[in-house]
């Protein structure tokens, strides 16, 4: 079990519970990207749900990391896994046909595997967040908004309905390796009272000592980059993080959660 350093172990009250998935997606923008599909299928193979690709443009934000082309050529080497890519850029109205250049639809079980999270905070100012919603859909992918930490939950409110996920900024994004801020569980809890099915993702400084924090006030999607891509044993952190939120949010007993190892087949 995942052990919590200094917050609050208020346990969460059943009446709280979900049944939404819980799910790790591996940040790759600290891994070894000049391996990237190498370093993308040894998460997979450590038990990993899904990659979440963050796509900085330099202007949103100061890094650059990847463009739509990079993931086009990622699809190739995983074409069973689902994308679940992070716009951390300043026209996400601009990449939207390029990024459906990397959609699949998985073969055995139909769901789509391509998802395009953007920034309410670049598109809100103009008017277009609900422009780029029925853009991306019209491509055919997932939509999801994302949030940054200064931004108060309540700007969501009239596309909660809407998108397929909200992804919670627990860090000022940008880059990674930075410390999970707590105090966003609050708007992770606003999201889960309200919209008890929908997916809502964590996402900055989640490692095995603070993913109990976020399963706990309500997040099913888990993402996490140096606390996978930079320790010992990626395995043993994924299954971690998998059971906290099986247990904290999903509430099952120890006897049902994940086994804390196993190999997973990825093209399976
Ligand atoms: O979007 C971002 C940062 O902007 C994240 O996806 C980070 O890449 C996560 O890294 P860690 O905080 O888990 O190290």
């Amino acid at each position: 079990m995942a052990v919590s350093a200094g917050y609050s172990q208020a346990s969460r009250p059943a009446s709280a519970f979900h049944g939404c998935v819980a799910k790790i997606g591996p940040s790759v923008l600290d891994c070894d990207s000049s391996m990237l599909a190498t370093e993308a299928g040894r998460a997979l193979r450590a038990g990993a749900d899904y990659l979440h690709l963050d796509v900085m443009d330099g202007n949103f934000v100061p890094a650059i990391s990847f463009g739509p082309k990079v993931i086009a050529n990622l699809r190739l080497h995983h074409p069973k896994v689902f994308f679940d890519c992070h716009l951390m850029v300043q026209k996400p109205e601009e990449q939207v046909e390029a990024f459906a250049e990397a959609k699949a639809v998985h073969p055995d079980t139909g769901k789509n595997l391509m998802q395009f999270i953007f920034h309410i905070e670049a598109t809100e100012p103009r008017g277009l967040t609900q422009t780029i919603i029925d853009l991306v859909r019209k491509h055919g992918m997932l939509v999801g908004l994302a949030l940054s930490p200064a931004t108060p939950i309540e700007q969501l409110e009239p596309y909660l309905h809407q998108v397929d996920v909200v992804l919670i900024l627990t860090v000022v994004p940008g880059k990674g390796g930075q410390s999970f801020m707590v105090d966003m569980m609050e708007k992770v809890r606003y999201v889960r009272s309200r919209y008890p099915d929908k997916e809502i993702e964590v996402d900055g400084g989640v490692k095995v000592h603070t993913v109990d924090e976020a399963a706990k006030a309500g997040a099913n999607m888990i993402v996490s980059g140096t606390g996978v891509y930079k320790v010992d044993d990626m395995a043993l952190a994924i299954a971690t993080m998998k059971r906290s939120v099986e247990l904290y949010g999903n509430g099952l007993s120890e006897e049902k959660v994940s086994p804390l190892r196993y190999d997973k087949d990825i093209f399976g």
